[in-house]
């Protein structure tokens, strides 16, 4: 077996890790990347942009039936085929990464498709798909970017039924008649009213006391009630206790007593980190671990760089992204910035959407700060009147009150996510609440009901 010496190896080519093995080799590195999937990783293929896709034909679906409280009778014939064809010819190229293997390559980067283990320091095996088994040494070093794959809750009977993950969700071509979604975090969410809007029966079934609970509650509380009014069905603080498959149908055993009959089933209970095959114990890292540890420069360890969900950062591609331009700069000793992470920003794509950034009011309680908030309700600003139907939303905002400062702030609404981006820039460049409160906001837009809700700024929680 012949050991190949490079500058550097990729393990994983997430959306970061893609990036990242470009610029090293667009910068004269000597590049391997592996991937034992498609390049590109869960974003591309299974994930942002697929679901984005299907969640812009559903809005689409519900804008065309609220057309009649506002312009006139307009009818949509929902066709699930459109949805699909779109999935498969413009957003995968039928899940084949051939276009991003040649960017990669064109840029000078070896690629493998095989899975990539560190075999020690600043050394990786890679197992090719028919077997074949290619070592390198790293001289620079090695970055690991290997993503997560769904997490199965341990309910019994459910791994030896025919569930479905995102994975399958996205390779739909028809519709099943009624489903039921495990896990109202934001992948459970954006699909199930994806899928209800053309037309199946949904229930979401969420343990935790309220959807979306990494956001406000009150981010959560108001989906719920949407999703109630679409008929949508949202059971929280449940457990699945059973799952049982016969006959094409689906049991579901709940604390409750409840017993739940579906088509099909969704689990989309959050993920479990890639990190169990990949060699970690033979640089003394934990493989079992939940995340790896990096540092403010995306290091692991000695010639070891770390990138994208599995540091624990946010599981976004623009946190991918944002950490492999830091890990580049270090490894090509360029110095700049490091990374830092008080200000992330992270939108779920539901109707309204429900954009978040920084600490929530529980968060920054717990972090011991002295907490002011404010809040603003959508519907009830001049632009929500004029919008009608559709206009759920708010805004609600957290200072720091010793410091003057936002310190997290979540808009909910139509372009919520388009709305965050200004409050995203609050709390990155700490800008004083009093210079916030000093500008003027255009009349009528759905932002301006920040400065509502930065005038509510109160001790009250
Ligand atoms: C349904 C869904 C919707 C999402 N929507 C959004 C969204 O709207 N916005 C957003 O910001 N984020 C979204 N995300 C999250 C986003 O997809 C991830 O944060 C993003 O892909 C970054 O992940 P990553 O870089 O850690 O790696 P991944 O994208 O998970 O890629 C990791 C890659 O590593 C490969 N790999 C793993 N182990 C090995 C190994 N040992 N050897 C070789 N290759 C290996 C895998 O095959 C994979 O290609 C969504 C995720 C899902 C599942
Ligand atoms: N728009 C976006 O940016 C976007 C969209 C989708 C996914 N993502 C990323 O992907 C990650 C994974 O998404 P996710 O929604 O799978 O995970 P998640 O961990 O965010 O949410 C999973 C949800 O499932 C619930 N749950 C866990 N076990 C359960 C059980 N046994 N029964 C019922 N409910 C259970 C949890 O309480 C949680 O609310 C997200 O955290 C996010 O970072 C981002």
């Amino acid at each position: 077996m012949t050991q190949h010496e490079v500058d550097l190896v990729v393990i994983g080519t997430g959306p970061g890790g893609e990036a990242l093995a470009t610029g090293a080799a667009k910068a004269g590195l000597e590049v391997v990347a592996v991937d034992k999937h498609l390049v590109g990783g869960e974003c591309p293929y299974y994930g942002c942009i697929p679901t984005k896709m299907m969640v812009r034909g559903s809005d689409l679906v519900a804008e065309v039936r609220r057309a009649a409280a506002v312009a006139g009778e307009a009818t949509i014939s929902p066709a699930w085929s459109t949805v699909a064809r779109r999935l498969d010819e413009d957003a995968t190229t039928h899940w084949d990464d051939t276009i991003a293997v040649d960017r990669l390559t064109d840029a000078g980067a070896t690629v493998h498709h095989g899975t990539g283990r560190l075999s020690g320091p600043r050394q990786v095996a890679v197992e090719t798909a028919d077997g074949e088994v290619v070592t390198y040494a790293a001289r620079r070093g090695v970055v690991v970017n290997p993503g997560t794959r769904p997490a199965l809750p341990p309910v019994e009977g459910l791994a030896d039924t025919p569930y479905w993950t995102n994975r399958d969700a996205v390779r739909l071509t028809e519709l099943p008649g009624a489903l039921v979604v495990v896990g109202g975090g934001p992948i459970g969410c954006e699909l199930a009213q994806v899928f209800a809007r053309f037309g199946v029966r949904v229930t979401v079934v969420q343990h935790g006391p309220r959807l979306l609970p990494a956001n406000e509650p009150e981010a959560g509380e108001l989906l719920a009630r949407v999703f109630a009014e679409e008929g949508i069905r949202v059971l929280t603080g449940v457990e699945l206790e059973r799952a049982a498959y016969a006959d094409g149908a689906f049991a579901l055993d709940l604390d409750s007593g409840e017993q739940l009959r579906a088509d099909k089933v969704l689990v989309a209970a959050g993920r479990t980190p890639n990190l169990d095959d990949l060699g970690l114990e033979t640089v003394g890292l934990d493989p079992t671990a939940r995340s790896l540890q990096v540092d403010e420069w995306l290091r692991a360890g000695d010639g070891l760089w770390a990138i994208g969900d599995v540091t624990g950062h946010g599981a976004f591609t623009h946190v991918s992204m944002y950490q492999q331009a830091v890990a580049l700069r270090d490894i090509l000793d360029q110095g700049g910035e490091s990374a830092t992470y008080h200000a992330v920003p992270h939108v779920t794509f539901t109707d309204p959407e429900v954009g978040g950034v920084g600490l929530t009011e529980r968060q920054a309680r717990d972090a011991g700060l002295t907490v002011r908030t404010g809040q603003a309700d959508l519907a009830q600003s001049s632009r929500g009147f004029t919008h009608g139907a559709g206009a759920h939303g708010l805004i609600k905002v957290v200072e720091d009150a010793d410091r003057g400062v936002l310190v997290g702030a979540t808009a909910v609404g139509p372009a919520g996510g388009e709305i965050l981006g200004f409050l995203a820039v609050a709390v990155h460049a700490a800008v004083p609440v009093a210079t916030l409160r000093t500008m003027i906001y255009a009349y009528p837009t759905f932002h301006r009901a920040i400065e509502t809700a930065l005038a509510d700024l109160s001790d009250e929680s």
